[in-house]
């Protein structure tokens, strides 16, 4: 029985990681600062501390500097908001993460939308989103860029490809759709954007040569959903029991698909690789701001 290549999304996210070190380290050469992030914690969700630390780990790695700024699950929102203004007042921060989810009292768009554009790492402000859906991006959403590399590494070509997308949250499935459809390399795709509302679901997904499964539900696609031969991006990471598990149920699909990310080990560690570049690209923009 034929079995689907596994895309090894740690390894490629390791090698764009050394690639990035190298090129951190000539951009302090020349200017003579550091790239920055910094993250913010609210709250002691133990999944969230694991990812920032995580992501602190990988600015270690490449040379970027990395604060943590960790606040109480009781912050409110206005001393959320006076720490966002305190950081974009910093010219030494070039990145500013805001670890989503944040705890109830406070509004997460009004969060957002308070970090300076030119620091928003995850390209989640309405200027930055803007921007990328025009194709003229000044950073990618992070998530979807990983995906998008993962899949150009597996040979598929996305060129007139029918790509389907199941979900359509604002940080994964919307981007990842408008990204594939774009003119340009690993795109110029033909998109669809499925949802919980799409009408037989399993009719749409058997006709995606790439399939990208953002829903966040554990093991919802399941081999039946998948067209053989098709490229399977499971950005999935869901804790069922003391294991990580995707969206795609891996066993069933393995068979079926023509190559396949792994969960763990797939787009979880691609999205780090490409917080990283845009902290990178972030201090770029604004060492360019202060000598113009
Ligand atoms: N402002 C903001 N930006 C984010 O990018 C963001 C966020 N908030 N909130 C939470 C989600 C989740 N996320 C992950 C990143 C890497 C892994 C990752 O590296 N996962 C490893 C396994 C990690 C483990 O063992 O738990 C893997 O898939 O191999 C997972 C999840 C970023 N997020």
């Amino acid at each position: 029985m034929s079995s689907a290549q596994i895309i090894d999304g740690k390894g490629v996210a390791s090698r764009l990681r050394e690639e990035l070190a190298q090129k951190v380290a000539e951009f302090q050469q020349s200017n003579h600062v550091q790239p920055h992030l910094a993250a913010v914690l609210v709250g002691d969700d133990p999944a969230s501390a694991v990812y920032v630390r995580n992501k602190q780990r990988a600015c270690e790695k490449s040379g970027i500097r990395s604060t943590l700024h960790r606040l109480s699950t009781e912050t409110s929102q206005a001393e959320l908001l006076e720490l966002v203004h305190s950081l974009n007042e910093q010219s030494d921060v070039h990145g500013i993460l805001i670890q989503l989810p944040l705890p109830s009292q406070i509004d997460e768009t009004t969060v957002l939308d308070a970090v300076a554009p030119l620091k928003d790492v995850d390209c989640f402000h309405p200027e930055n989103v803007g921007l990328m859906v025009q194709g003229r991006p000044r950073f990618l959403p992070c998530t979807p860029a990983g995906c998008q590399v993962l899949i150009g590494e597996s040979g598929t070509p996305t060129s007139g490809a029918h790509a389907v997308v199941v979900g359509r949250s604002e940080i994964v499935g919307k981007p990842m759709g408008m990204m594939l459809v774009q003119k340009g390399d690993l795109a110029n795709a033909t998109v669809t954007i499925a949802h919980s509302r799409t009408r037989d679901l399993t009719e749409m997904t058997r006709q995606a040569d790439i399939l990208i499964a953002a829903i966040g539900r554990p093991n919802f696609i399941t081999g039946e959903m998948i067209k053989p031969g098709a490229c399977v991006i499971d950005v999935g990471i869901n804790r069922v029991g003391d294991r990580l598990v995707g969206d795609v149920n891996f066993d069933e699909a393995l068979p079926v698909a023509g190559s396949i990310t792994p969960v763990p080990g797939g787009v979880g560690p691609m999205t780090i690789a490409m917080l990283l570049q845009n902290t990178l690209t972030a201090a770029i923009l604004q060492t360019q701001a202060l000598s113009e």
